[in-house]
């Protein structure tokens, strides 16, 4: 399997070196790969006022280009520390990229710090100059409005053209040998990267792959080291991620190189040598954006199947019966609901109706002590599915009474109740609330699913739910009367006891033990 036979480089002859791959992408090759330092400038920054999305943007940007980030650095709007900074990263790297500190404020000085890494003056570029006064309006060299034109002397403007429009950019990008200085308001600094993508642009292509293993990190490493050992001359870069808010896996593997062959032959010899159960082979990373295709006879067990499409059936009677915004689905951050909410996005998407916050819309009635990942699941919720969650307070009847006095609108909600719940027993898919409550038509579309019907139907369309589930839970209520599940505790290998994920719980009847 070894693709590695020694001999001259052939690829890179400038630097003589013995290659050790006839594909001529070597590990001299993937260091030899165009590098970028990118520095971050901003007092903003490094308080924490403004969160840094430029590096983010640039690195990914880079690295699609080929390009290999090496380095980046967030640093204050101090003209020293501009300067040493600038003058490294343009010794160290290929290019460097600089954000923020070009406006015309007196905390703006990052040019200036350009200029004396380079040793030059600043001086008003013509250009510039010509530019500032026809936008602005102003003759005033010493006004702040020219301040934008006052450049390191040496500078060459690179003006863009937007890729869409095809429209010449109106303020150029500032370059100083191979430092390019990007201002940090994002929307322009992703707009002149975008037209002037040619400038950073490589010849080189990463290959990536993903591995994803539901192991401990300690439980792979072993044979992550002797893969890295097994490639050490072929240019293979491997990263191992922990992830432990993922329902479905616990680390991520990533394998890089030029050359894709290499990390062809990586992966191979990783699948073979990883626990085999524990790689997930068709993880689906957006079930959302499927809108509704999982939802189909080949996903599941034909009993499984047939509840399925009785519930969407109910939800479909639902859309005829009501108008999308009169409708809301009860969304507490619990299985079942988690999994009402993505049968009504589907039958939604089905009936062809647009996903808005109008449309789609979801009640959460907050409990006086919430469990905080549940919370934090509901959020992550909202954004995934981008509907509008409704939250009311107080007990369940007045906070009832109060949507009922605050959205007129809605008449029906969409439940996750179970026959198996307790006072479910008798409920219909279609029930209206009890004479004493407020009124609204309740739906139960899933009251046929038992426990191993929602994990069913969860795990194998990779559906996220709430972690706790994940720590021994199986049924979540307020914080101070719930507990984990004890026929789910059992001990490790290493002796300690430990809790098994919700899905794993044998008998279905016990999925309320841990309710006090
Ligand atoms: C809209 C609505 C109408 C109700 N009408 C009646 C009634 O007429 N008579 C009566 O006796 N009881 C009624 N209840 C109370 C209900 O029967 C349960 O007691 C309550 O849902 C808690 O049940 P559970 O602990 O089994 O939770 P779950 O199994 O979590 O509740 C079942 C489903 O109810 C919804 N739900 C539960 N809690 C919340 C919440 N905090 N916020 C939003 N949705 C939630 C979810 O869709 C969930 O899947 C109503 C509740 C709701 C939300
Ligand atoms: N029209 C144009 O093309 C140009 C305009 N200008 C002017 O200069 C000023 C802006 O210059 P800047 O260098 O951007 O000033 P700056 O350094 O003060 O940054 C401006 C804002 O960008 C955000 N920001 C900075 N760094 C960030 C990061 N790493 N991640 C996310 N957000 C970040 C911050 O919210 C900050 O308030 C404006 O007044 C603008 O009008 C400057 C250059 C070009
Ligand atoms: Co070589
Ligand atoms: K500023
Ligand atoms: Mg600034």
């Amino acid at each position: 399997m070894r693709i590695i036979t020694t001999g001259l480089c052939e690829k890179f002859t400038k630097t003589k070196h013995l290659c050790l791959n006839r594909l001529h992408t070597c590990v001299n090759h993937y260091n030899m790969s165009r590098t970028a330092g990118i520095l971050i400038i901003g007092d903003e920054i490094l308080k924490g006022q403004t969160q840094d999305t430029n590096s983010v943007y640039l690195s990914q940007s880079l690295h699609k280009l080929g390009v290999n980030v090496r380095k980046i650095s967030v640093i204050g709007d101090n003209v020293d520390e501009i300067a040493v900074e600038v003058r490294k990263f343009s010794s160290d790297y290929d290019m460097v990229l600089t954000s923020g500190g070009i406006g015309p404020t007196h905390d703006d000085v990052t040019l200036e710090g350009v200029a004396r890494a380079c040793d030059v003056t600043i001086h008003p570029h013509p250009t510039l100059v010509e530019l500032c006064e026809k936008y602005f309006g102003v003759k005033d060299l010493n006004s702040p409005q020219l301040k934008l034109a006052h450049v390191p002397e040496t500078s060459q403007l690179h003006f863009g053209v937007d890729p869409v429009k095809k429209e010449k950019l109106k303020f150029p990008l500032i370059a100083v040998n191979n430092i390019y200085v990007f201002p940090g308001i994002p929307v322009l600094l992703q707009r002149l990267f975008t037209s002037l993508q040619h400038l950073f642009k490589t010849e080189d292509k990463f290959s990536t792959k993903e591995i994803l293993v539901n192991c401990l990190e300690t439980e792979i490493a072993e044979v992550l080291q002797n893969c890295v050992d097994e490639f050490k001359h072929a240019g293979l870069n491997i990263g191992s991620y922990p992830d432990w808010s993922n329902n479905y896996y616990k680390v991520r593997i990533v394998l890089e190189s030029l050359n894709h062959e290499v990390v062809d032959a990586a992966t191979q010899y990783l699948h073979m040598r990883l626990p085999s159960d524990r790689i997930l082979l068709n993880y689906v990373l957006d079930p959302v954006s499927l809108n509704g295709g999982d939802i189909n006879a080949t996903n599941f067990q034909s009993m499984l199947w047939h509840k399925v499409k009785s519930s969407l059936e109910v939800l479909e009677e639902t859309l005829r019966k009501y108008e999308p915004h009169e409708i809301c689905v009860g969304f507490n951050g619990g299985k079942d609901c988690t999994a009402l909410l993505h049968l009504y996005h589907a039958a939604l998407c089905r009936a062809g109706i647009e996903i808005n916050p109008t449309n789609f819309k979801a009640l959460y009635i907050k409990d006086k002590y919430p469990f905080e990942e549940v919370e934090q699941f509901m959020e992550s919720s909202v954004i995934r599915y981008k509907f509008h969650l409704t939250t009311m307070t107080g007990d369940m009847k007045q906070a009832l009474e109060a949507l009922k006095r605050d959205h007129p609108s809605i008449k029906a909600v969409v439940m996750g109740t179970r026959c198996s719940d307790p006072h479910s027993m008798d409920l219909s898919s279609f029930t209206m609330t009890d004479s004493d409550w407020p009124r609204f038509m309740r739906v139960n579309p899933l009251l046929h699913w038992t426990y191993h019907d929602v994990w069913k139907f969860m795990r194998k369309l990779y559906l996220p739910y709430c972690v706790l589930y994940d720590k021994g839970y199986t049924s979540l209520g307020s914080r101070d009367k719930t507990e984990r599940n004890k026929k789910l505790l059992t001990t490790n290998i290493h002796g300690s006891s430990m809790y098994l994920p919700a899905y794993t719980l044998q008998d279905g009847d016990l999925e309320r033990n841990g309710r006090l």
